[in-house]
């Protein structure tokens, strides 16, 4: 930890908020500061004194002191940067304290959390007792005061229902317990939660939420527990433990200086970090909600696997998706992790550029077909069906069997088709409808070939086949040295023998999406070893109506599976609406059980997501252009940015949506497959739902959400015909929904003309139509917007 002679000056999670609150000149104290300090700590002109213990120190940055931690030898942390008066004035407000339950070692400022409270009405002995049925308290309730004008007499602490010793026993920092007690109003116990260490945050608001014990516990405490009784006097153990957030290289106080930092780089959630770190005995999977920093994790875990493989020159890592565009982020926030250090190291490519990489390589001579996608697929079925006028079956049956069932199994003869799965397709077919079937797409491949043309599906299954034939011929090659016993084989073909999979490590963003043949595919590129398949994704996000049963496909995750719930991106009250959308669907685990989003939850704050309905698509442009106009407005006025993004269901909206706001003088650019056009990174991004997947926008404006839209009135023809894909249609429409609302950062506005699309809430649907979207810096957006919907929360 400690480098030579020279000190280390590291960061307290939470104090790099505050750092970057200070005033310029502060500032730019606080980086000369640092270089004195780190050259020696106690030259006289650092003022260098003990406040407090053994730990406590501070030393001068102008006008204000810098309050450090000795971690140890010449290890410090930089806790706090205050005015020179305050310091001073009370040090007992200063605790560092081991938590009795996560055993992260917490530095916090007791006073400057009371503060942040405001002046609390009386202590608990005045406040009434609990009501009989002891239901915790809702958030719609908690926040009610602050909305409602003048508090009530005795205002009932918002945490009435539990004890000091629950607190504690959840891990609350021993120093805030009783304070949390007294609070009456969610404004003054986000005021305390701004000072407060992170897991006493999470704690406190997910209790004021309405979250009971036993769930907080489960979800938020239990994950980043101690696994071993906390000794609360061993600071040396604390430091040791993933709980404990502090940054672990010198460059990052710089940064934080420099408004160049990136958390997510340096403070990972202890259940994050936890998983990054694991040794896995096989593959495993992250699920978690949208914003839980899955996509931080898979990168992390990819930093963490090329560490441990040492310096090299070929890339034994792989990083995919399934976008393009997501990959090109991906490449960009790994070199941003690693730098081209840990890039070189990485083949982070689409899984379906990836596919087609591997077939033209095998140099199957076929990589002059063209390639086409599902819809144009589709098409190819319909046309040749009509040209042979058969009638009994659909094209999209047809089509969906063929990916599906056939390719998706790799299914390469009649007999393996007579004998396949066909799990979750619905419409059950006799042996005698299977060889017609069979017949049928024997003449709709040739038909593609005669074309030119083949599927991306085709692609990755040709390709899963190649890597299937290697992975097969060093099974093999491993035998028959095995049975040699371990002698070197002089075989007959030298490149044969020295055959090896192609990657050590695979990792995998966006798992959800993935179809049977790019799991085939990926299964065969890597050995069956220890950490050999790390995947993230959340079903609940699944857009492309590809589902997978993982262990079928011989990735077998049973036990290996973990979830995160803890949101980075939106705000409880975007997430709340989010929640809503989701309706009373269930959602699968990419394997034979099912997944929620229980414990899903966030810390962050913001306006109340505000939705909208107006007569016609014209009044609806009109009202999202004037939204943008006055987003925009207001960061100009800050000397801000703000990212804006419009999601509509159809293509044509998107166009005229980017016209209108060009045309007012709204710089604009719709989203292609592989994100926006160089060049508009700034601009407003309009783009179909379908766009958003990975991304994330400050404000995000989800319009055209109208019945017969969301969900395409196409999908109704299936009601009653087939079910199953009736379903399957349903619940993919209503991810895309979700998708493109949790894109949110800090403000979500839905909005619709005519019917309101039925995947809307109905007290939503029915919010007043012609009330105008209120200015973005608007407190609340209660009025006709607000939307939480009963325990959406929960
Ligand atoms: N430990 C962290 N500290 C700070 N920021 C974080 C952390 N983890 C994630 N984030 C931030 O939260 C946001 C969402 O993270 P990420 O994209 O990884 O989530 P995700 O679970 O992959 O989301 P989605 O499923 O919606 O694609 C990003 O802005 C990321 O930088």
């Amino acid at each position: 930890m400690s480098m030579q002679d020279k000190a280390t000056l590291r960061l307290l999670d939470k104090a790099d908020k505050e750092i970057r609150k200070l005033p310029r000149n502060v500032k730019g104290a606080l980086y000369d500061f640092q270089y004195k300090f780190r050259e020696n700590p106690t030259n006289p002109t650092n003022g260098f004194k003990q406040l407090k213990g053994e730990r406590l120190f501070s030393a001068r940055v102008g006008e204000y002191r810098a309050i450090l931690f000795h971690a140890g030898n010449q290890d410090y942390i930089l806790v706090a940067l205050r005015p020179r008066g305050q310091v001073y004035e009370h040090l007992e407000r200063y605790r560092f304290d081991i938590n009795q339950v996560t055993g992260a070692l917490e530095i916090f400022d007791v006073v400057a959390s009371e503060e942040a409270t405001g002046t609390e009405p009386p202590a608990p002995e005045q406040v009434p007792a609990p009501q009989p049925e002891a239901e915790p308290v809702p958030a719609e309730a908690a926040s009610g005061p602050d909305q409602t004008g003048p508090a009530p007499e005795s205002p009932r602490p918002l945490l009435a229902d539990y004890t000091e010793d629950q607190l504690r026993e959840l891990g609350v920092a021993d120093g805030l317990v009783s304070l949390a007690l007294t609070i009456t109003t969610e404004s003054r116990l986000l005021g305390l939660v701004e000072y407060a260490p992170r897991h006493t945050e999470e704690v406190l608001l997910a209790l004021a939420d309405g979250r009971g014990f036993d769930e907080v516990m489960e979800e938020v405490t239990r994950p980043v527990a101690a696994p071993e009784p906390v000794d609360t006097t061993d600071y040396d153990t604390a430091f040791t433990r993933p709980a404990t957030r502090v940054t672990t290289y010198d460059t990052d106080l710089q940064q934080v200086l420099e408004d160049d930092f990136a958390a997510w780089k340096v403070f990972l959630h202890p259940t994050q970090r936890r998983l990054v770190n694991r040794r896995y005995k096989g593959p495993a999977r992250v699920s978690g909600g949208p914003g839980t920093g899955k996509t931080i994790v898979a990168l992390h875990r990819v930093k963490h696997l090329v560490d441990r493989l040492g310096p090299g020159y070929t890339k034994p890592v792989l990083l995919t998706t399934f976008n393009k565009n997501l990959a090109a982020d991906l490449r960009r926030r790994l070199l941003d992790l690693g730098g081209q250090q840990l890039l070189d190291r990485v083949d982070v490519v689409n899984i379906d550029q990836l596919a087609s990489r591997i077939v033209s390589e095998s140099g199957q001579g076929r990589q002059r077909r063209r390639t086409i996608n599902d819809q144009q697929a589709a098409r190819e079925w319909q046309d040749m069906l009509t040209e042979l006028n058969e009638r009994t079956w659909d094209a999209d049956f047809l089509n969906a069997e063929w990916s599906q069932v056939i390719l998706g199994q790799s299914v390469r003869t009649r007999g393996e088709y007579f004998r396949a799965r066909r799990a979750g397709r619905g419409q059950r077919v006799s042996r005698a409808q299977r060889a017609d079937i069979w017949q049928l797409v024997e003449r709709f491949t040739m038909r593609l070939e005669e074309r030119g043309v083949w599927t991306f599906r085709q692609v990755a299954e040709a390709a899963a086949r190649v890597e299937g034939d290697r992975a097969a011929k060093i099974a093999a090659n491993r035998e028959r040295e095995a049975n040699a016993g371990g002698q070197m084989l002089h075989h007959q073909d030298q490149s044969f023998a020295n055959l090896r999979f192609r990657y050590e490590h695979v990792v995998v963003d966006e798992a959800q999406d993935l179809n049977p043949a790019h799991w085939t595919l990926l299964r065969a590129m890597v050995d069956h070893t220890d950490n050999d398949i790390f995947l993230v994704g959340d079903t609940h996000q699944r857009i492309y109506g590809n589902q997978v049963s993982l262990g079928s496909l011989g990735i077998n995750i049973v036990g290996r599976s973990a979830r995160l719930t803890l949101s980075y991106r939106t705000t409880r009250e975007i997430l709340g609406s989010a929640l809503g959308l989701l309706g009373e669907e269930t959602w699968d685990d990419l394997d034979e059980g099912t997944d929620t989003l229980r414990g899903y939850r966030s810390v962050l704050r913001g306006p109340r997501p505000f939705f909208h309905g107006v007569d016609t698509w014209a009044a609806e442009i009109d009202a999202l252009v004037a939204r943008i106009g006055a987003i925009r407005e207001q960061a100009r006025a800050e000397g801000k940015f703000a990212s804006v993004a419009v999601a509509v269901p159809v293509r044509d909206m998107v166009g005229e949506v980017e016209r209108e706001l060009v045309r007012v003088g709204i710089s604009a650019a719709s989203l292609g497959p592989e994100g926006p056009p160089s060049g508009h990174e700034e601009s407003v991004h309009v783009g179909t739902l379908h766009r958003y997947k990975g991304l994330e926008y400050q404000h995000m404006i989800v319009a055209g959400v109208t019945d017969g839209l969301v969900p395409n009135a196409n999908v109704d023809r299936y009601e009653d015909s087939d079910p199953a894909r009736y379903r399957r249609e349903l619940q993919m429409a209503r991810s895309l929904l979700f998708v493109a609302a949790t894109r949110a950062r800090d403000s979500l506005v839905v909005s619709w003309h005519g019917e309101p699309s039925r995947f809307l809430p109905k007290q939503v649907a029915q919010a007043e139509k012609s009330t105008p979207a209120p200015e973005p810096a608007e407190e609340g957006f209660e009025d006709g917007g607000l939307f939480k919907p009963p325990n959406a929360l929960l």
